[in-house]
């Protein structure tokens, strides 16, 4: 049986602001559900949260039935994995941010993906890994650290618009390496075709219903 993150009845608040409130779903590993709403409605924060990267007002989060303090937030984090809009971080290269991943003690032992066909995948060229974040432009940023989430081979990935930077045919190579990574994606987009064309549940904000359904 596929792993599944589950999602009970979560609400985010900030000073005297509730974001989210009542927010339900699950997913299972290899399925993608989509986070669709206005700017501002709290998708970002839906994801931090998943990821339990923040703390959380109301609500349960479980994989397999546990929650993150029985698995450990390292662990939990390791397993389900937020992935930032913009770089991961300006000091060091991409190649020294795989190897210091690797390096917790969470990330340990797990298995790994190929980094080196996973760049080419996305169009990069492999000396992206061994230059300066800083002297990457956005979309080489954003899809190299695509290739290194994957590469982490997480149970679930979850997309803060993974293909914002990217012109149109990169944004399909990466739709094509997300969907063939086997990981449950959790996948926020402001683009009305990318559902359509990934395939995947659509989950609407601020209200958390599922809206549609795409086959794939
Ligand atoms: N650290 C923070 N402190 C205070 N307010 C915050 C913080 N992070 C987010 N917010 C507020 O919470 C709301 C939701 O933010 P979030 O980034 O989740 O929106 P979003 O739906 O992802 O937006 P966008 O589509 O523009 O990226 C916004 O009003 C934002 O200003």
């Amino acid at each position: 049986m596929s792993a599944t993150l589950e999602v009970h009845d979560l609400k985010r608040v900030i000073g005297d602001r509730t974001i989210l409130t009542d927010i339900s779903f699950s997913v299972r590993a290899g399925e993608k559900l989509f986070i669709r709403g206005p700017s501002g409605v709290g998708k970002s924060l839906l994801l931090r949260a998943l990821a339990y990267l923040d703390p959380i007002q109301g609500g349960t989060l479980f994989l397999d039935g546990k929650a993150p303090e029985q698995i450990g937030v390292p662990q939990w984090r390791t397993q389900v994995t937020y992935v930032p809009q913009s770089r991961t971080q300006q000091k060091g290269t991409p190649s020294e941010l795989y190897f210091a991943a690797q390096q917790f003690k969470a990330q340990r032992g797990r298995p790994r993906g190929d980094l080196p066909a996973l760049v080419a995948e996305l169009g990069l060229e492999q000396s992206v890994l061994n230059q300066p974040w800083i002297e990457l432009s956005g979309g080489q940023a954003q899809r190299v650290t695509l290739a290194i989430c994957i590469a982490l081979k997480p149970t679930f990935l979850l997309l803060d618009e993974p293909t914002s930077a990217l012109d149109h045919d990169s944004a399909l190579a990466a739709e094509r390496v997300l969907t063939s990574s086997g990981c449950g994606l959790i996948w926020i987009t402001h683009e009305d075709a990318q559902p359509l064309r990934v395939g995947g549940r659509v989950l609407q904000l601020p209200l958390g219903t599922e809206v549609v359904t795409y086959p794939k």
